[in-house]
C-alpha cells in the first residue's frame, strides 16, 4: 500500500471587519485577523485548518510548512517533534502572546495545531469520515453555543454605526442579548466584562436574569477585579450565574476567591497549558476550564485536557476568540467527541461580517450547530471568498491584534483594567 506524504502547506492570511467589542485590554480593531492552513499530498487531497495570524505566528507557521514536505500525515507525534525543533532552531523555544490576554511560554501547541487540525482533515477525507469518529466517535449530535455579549461602542470612531448598535447600559446589553437569542436561537448567554465597574456589570447580568429567566448567565471580566472585589460580586451573583470566568487573575488569586465562595470559577487566562494544571487542581482554583484546540495544541490534545479535567472532577467548557468557519467547524467535531464537555461552547461567530467556507454545513439552530456530515472537517473552502479576505488582509493595515494600542490610539489614558477594581 503506498502512503500518502505531505506535499506542500499554504498559509493564507485573511482579514475581516471586526466591531469594536471592548474588553479588559482595550477594544478590537477594525479588522480581525486569521490564517488559513492547507496541507496537500502528493496523493491530491487537501486538508484544512484556521489557526491565528499575528505575524510572529505566521513566520513560525512557514518555517514549520517549510519543513514539513515528506511527512506522514497520520504521524502526528513525528509532526510535534517536527514542530518542537523547528521552533526551537527558529526561536529558541520562545513564547507566543495573543492581543494582551493569551501568554504562553511555548509557541508549540500553537504552531502544531493547525498542522494536526489539517492533517485530521485529510485523514477523514482519505477513510471518508467525518473527523468526529477519528476522535472517538460522536456523543451528541449537535453542539449547543452560548451567546457572547460585549459592551461595545455604536461602531468605529469615524465610521458608520454597525447593525449591532451601542451597548454599554443594562437595556442595551439586554436588547444585543434579545437579537442573539431571536436570531440565532442560544440558549444561555456569557457577557464580557471587565469594561465597567463591576456594580454596572453584575447589573447588566441582573437585567439578563430580568429578561431571560431560564438561561444560564456567565460573566468574564478578565481579571479585571481583586480577590475581594470577585467575592463581593460571587455573594451578589449567587444563583443567576452558572459560572464566574476569571474574575482576579492568577491561579493564587482564583485560589483566595475559590476559597472564599460557592460559586463555580471557571477559567481560559490562568489555565491555559497543561503545566497549569497541578497547581491549580492542588490550590482548588477553578472548577472549569475553558478548552480551546488553537491553544491547547489540537484536537487530540484537547481530548486530553479533557481527560485530566474528568479525572479530578472538574467541568469543561470552550473558549472562542474572533473566528471564521473553519475553525467553527473544528470545535464542533471536537465538542461532539467529547462526552464531558457538558457547557454550551463560546463564539465570536456571530460577530463575523464575512466567511470563507462554503454556506450550508454550519447552520445555527436553536444556538446548536449539528455535526458536519462530510469527510474530514466537512467544509470547503470558498476560493473567491480567501482570494477576497486574503486581498483584505494585504490593505487593512493590521499585522497582529492590538486592542490595547488601538484604544490608546482613541483614549490616550487607556490603561487595561487587569486588576483595577
Ligand atoms: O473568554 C475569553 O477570555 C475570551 O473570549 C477572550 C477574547 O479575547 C475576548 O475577550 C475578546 O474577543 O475580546
Ligand atoms: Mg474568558
Amino acid at each position: 500500500m503506498t502512503r500518502s506524504r505531505i506535499s506542500r502547506v499554504e498559509v493564507t492570511p485573511v482579514a475581516f471587519r471586526d466591531p469594536p467589542l471592548l474588553n479588559v485590554v482595550g477594544v478590537h480593531q477594525p479588522w480581525a485577523l486569521r490564517a488559513i492552513v492547507e496541507i496537500h499530498t502528493d496523493s491530491g487531497l487537501t486538508g484544512l485548518a484556521e489557526t491565528y495570524a499575528d505575524e510572529t505566528h505566521l513566520a513560525r507557521l512557514a518555517a514549520v510548512a517549510a519543513a514539513v514536505g515528506g511527512h506522514d500525515p497520520y504521524d502526528l507525534h513525528g509532526l510535534r517533534r517536527l514542530v518542537t525543533d523547528v521552533l526551537g532552531r527558529e526561536t529558541g523555544g520562545a513564547g507566543a502572546s495573543f492581543g494582551g490576554m493569551l501568554d504562553v511560554t511555548s509557541a508549540v501547541d500553537t504552531v502544531f495545531s493547525p498542522f494536526e487540525v489539517a492533517c485530521l482533515d485529510l485523514q477523514g477525507r482519505e477513510s471518508g469520515r467525518p473527523v468526529v469518529d477519528l476522535l472517538g466517535g460522536m456523543v451528541r449530535d449537535r453542539v449547543p453555543f452560548s451567546g457572547y455579549l460585549f459592551y461595545k461602542w455604536a461602531g468605529h470612531p469615524g465610521e458608520e454605526f454597525d447593525e449591532w448598535g451601542e451597548a454599554l447600559t443594562p437595556d442595551q446589553v439586554v436588547a444585543q442579548a434579545r437579537r442573539m437569542v431571536d436570531g440565532w436561537g442560544f440558549g444561555s448567554l456569557k457577557l464580557k466584562g471587565g469594561v465597567l465597574p463591576p456594580e454596572d456589570e453584575c447589573a447588566a447580568i441582573e437585567a439578563l436574569r430580568a429578561e431571560f429567566p431560564d438561561l444560564p448567565l456567565r460573566l468574564d471580566p478578565n481579571g479585571a477585579w481583586s480577590p475581594e472585589t470577585s467575592l463581593k460580586v460571587a455573594e451578589r451573583l449567587a444563583g443567576v450565574v452558572e459560572y464566574l470566568e476569571d474574575p482576579t487573575p492568577g491561579i493564587e488569586g482564583m485560589a483566595r476567591v475559590s476559597a472564599g465562595t460557592e460559586l463555580t470559577l471557571a477559567t481560559n487566562m490562568c489555565v491555559i497549558a497543561f503545566e497549569h494544571l497541578p497547581p491549580a487542581v492542588a490550590a482548588n482554583a477553578v472548577q472549569v476550564v475553558l478548552s480551546d484546540h488553537h491553544l491547547w495544541g489540537g484536537l487530540r490534545r484537547t481530548a486530553l485536557l479533557a481527560g485530566i479535567t474528568e479525572t479530578f472532577g472538574m467541568g469543561l467548557s470552550m473558549h472562542s476568540n474572533s473566528h471564521l468557519g473553519v475553525s467553527l467547524a473544528a470545535m464542533v467535531h471536537l465538542a461532539a467527541a467529547t462526552p464531558n464537555l457538558t457547557y454550551a461552547c463560546d463564539t465570536h461567530y456571530p460577530w463575523k461580517t464575512q466567511d470563507l467556507v462554503r454556506p450550508g454545513s454550519l447552520d445555527f439552530v436553536d444556538g446548536s450547530v449539528a455535526v458536519p456530515t462530510g469527510v474530514g472537517l466537512g467544509v470547503e473552502l470558498d476560493r473567491d471568498a480567501l482570494a477576497l479576505m486574503h486581498e483584505q488582509y494585504l490593505t487593512c493595515g493590521v499585522r497582529r491584534r492590538e486592542d490595547t494600542v488601538y484604544m490608546q490610539s482613541i483614549d490616550r489614558s487607556f490603561t487595561p483594567n487587569t486588576g483595577r477594581w
